[in-house]
């Protein structure tokens, strides 16, 4: 068993396959230490004080430390034997348990489970297994050394504990039912334990790569060798280990459910010259079937994530780099001529595409090329306009009506940023918002009223032809259901690595219907049957979007 790494002996030089490249390395061996990272007494875990300071925590970042937690010392003791002796275990034994197999649950593998296809490889072994139900568990677990089985089953009924006492008190402080957590938000219990051999040089090898923790939450036991760093303003910081504290790092899980009011720092292992690093995570992780999302108490105005199931959310939202630039182009997305000679084929063509596409093209669509033209000139040239013209609208408040910001309005508190600046306003009743709007370009006013007044004349036509295609009553979606008209244009510059960026993150339009009028340059992708796929722009035609209300309706 060559490939685990605490089987090998007096390793003298870094194999080839373990060397990162320059820019992915960790490239010198001192870090900054991170002094401030909240450390916060669980004495008294049901005063107001401690529950606010774990929310504080969670917001400003991320990890927490805690003290008088209730596991004993003796026990994190001994478990941290059990599993330093573990990897001791002779080669033989460790390698009934060797396995890259997602679905088994009691493995031990090396680097990552994508061992036999990934470039280049971390310098771990990791042990891990499920614990709850216990009774259920236990016997795929080892028999050696001796004791397993017994400490870890304490173990893990006290770090269950443990992590259920401060979900309690995350849902005390965010004011939400008691026991919002339990069940299938927190169904899998897991235990994750890595271990690194000493590394001849850590500058050119990783323990674990950089990650945010997937999970709903993860407690960390850590030895006294150091490893872990947090990403903090763009840098790398050591976190330095205080015998007998606890790490704990909301997931992202909880980052959505609170509605991203919490944040999940991202976080990798460097391996050390001289001496072995055992770290034990416990993570608790929702049922794959279980509907997750923000809770309905803490959406202020509208969910910043959509539902998913965890599975799902692995897919799409942890590897949220497009990683690849040549994506397919999809040339099957439904274009509908809405001048049809045959309304009634037209609207079954747009219920059809509804139903079965989620999104469309229009043409003959009523909204004419010079006015689409003069509208997207007047929107390029404002974004070229002096940077302290610009100023005078850049705000992240939610509640001001004509904004300009940049990436999303969580800028200041978002871990990446996206490619884009991002320009918003009301357009109804015109009357009432026009004088928020830009008066430059000087024609600004003029098209833009002209343009959302077009707009929205074939927004209500669309519907009404919906409306028609479901059988409900003319005019079911006027009035309050439409009632506010906002326009948003989404600007990128060019960008010297596509592969590394996004202009706009994963997600579904949230509001009725959106019209989406694209320049020639393409971007936009729709995620089919697990795909990413290209949306080729169609000159002067536009893009329709029914949004999740009209999923709801
Ligand atoms: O080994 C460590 O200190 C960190 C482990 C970790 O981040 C993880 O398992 O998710
Ligand atoms: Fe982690």
């Amino acid at each position: 068993m060559d490939i685990l790494i605490s089987n090998w002996s007096n390793v003298e030089f870094v194999p080839k396959t373990y060397i990162f490249p320059p820019e992915s390395r960790p490239g010198k061996l001192e870090f900054p230490i991170c002094n401030d990272i909240p450390l916060i007494d669980l004495a008294h875990n049901n005063s107001d004080e401690t529950i606010q300071q774990v929310i504080r925590a969670c917001q400003e970042f991320g990890f927490f430390q805690v003290i008088n937690h209730g596991i004993s010392e003796n026990l994190m003791d001994d478990t941290m034997n059990i599993y330093n002796e573990l990897f001791k275990l002779p080669s033989e034994y460790k390698a009934k348990f060797y396995s890259n197999d997602t679905n088994k649950s009691c493995k031990i593998f090396s680097s990552t489970l994508a061992y036999d296809t990934e470039e280049v490889h971390y310098w771990r072994d990791t042990f891990t297994h499920r614990c709850n139900p216990l009774e259920e568990h236990i016997p795929s677990w080892p028999d050696k050394p001796t004791n397993y089985r017994e400490v870890v089953s304490e173990y893990s009924i006290e770090t269950r504990k443990l992590l259920n006492k401060i979900l309690d008190m995350i849902c005390k402080g965010l004011g939400l039912n008691l026991g919002y957590f339990e069940g299938e938000l927190s169904k899998a219990h897991l235990i994750s334990v890595n271990h690194h051999i000493p590394c001849p040089n850590p500058s050119l090898t990783l323990g674990m790569p950089a990650h945010s923790d997937p999970n709903l939450i993860t407690m960390l036991q850590q030895g006294e060798v150091p490893g872990l760093q947090i990403l903090k303003d763009g840098k790398w910081i050591g976190v330095k280990h205080i015998p007998h504290t606890l790490i704990i790092i909301p997931g992202l899980q909880l980052k959505v459910i609170s509605n991203d009011r919490f944040i999940t720092p991202v976080h990798r292992v460097v391996t050390h010259p001289k001496e072995a690093r055992t770290t034990i995570g416990v993570f608790l992780v929702p049922s794959p079937e279980f509907l997750i999302k923000p809770a309905t108490t803490l959406i202020q105005t509208v969910p910043v994530f959509r539902d998913f199931t965890y599975p799902e959310f692995l897919e799409t939202f942890v590897d949220r780099r497009p990683g690849k630039i040549k994506f397919p182009v999809c040339h099957d997305i439904p274009l509908i001529d809405l001048a049809n000679n045959h309304p009634n084929d037209a609207i079954q063509q747009v219920i059809k595409a509804c139903q079965e596409f989620g999104i469309f093209q229009v043409i003959n669509h009523g909204v004419c090329e010079n006015l689409m033209d003069d509208t997207m000139n007047i929107y390029k040239e404002f974004f070229k306009l002096p940077s302290e013209y610009k100023a005078k609208f850049y705000s992240n408040d939610i509640n001001k009506s004509c904004r300009l910001c940049s990436s999303t309005l969580a800028y200041d508190t978002e871990e990446f940023h996206y490619w884009r600046d991002n320009f918003t306003h009301h357009c109804y009743p015109l009357e009432e918002y026009i004088m928020t709007w830009p008066n430059k370009p000087t024609k600004y006013r003029e098209v833009v009223s002209e343009y959302s007044i077009e707009t929205r004349k074939l927004l209500y036509k669309i519907l009404d032809m919906i409306c028609k295609g479901l059988g409900l009553e003319k005019g079911y979606f006027e009035g309050e259901l439409s009632k506010t008209n906002v326009i948003s244009v989404n600007h990128h510059i060019p960008c010297p690595n596509p592969s590394l960026t996004l202009g706009m993150p994963v997600h579904s339009d949230p509001n009725l219907i959106t019209l989406l009028q694209q320049c020639n340059v393409p971007g936009l992708q729709i995620l089919k049957d697990g795909k990413w796929i290209g949306v080729q722009p169609i000159p002067h035609a536009i893009v329709v979007i029914p949004g999740l209300q009209l999923k709801l309706s």
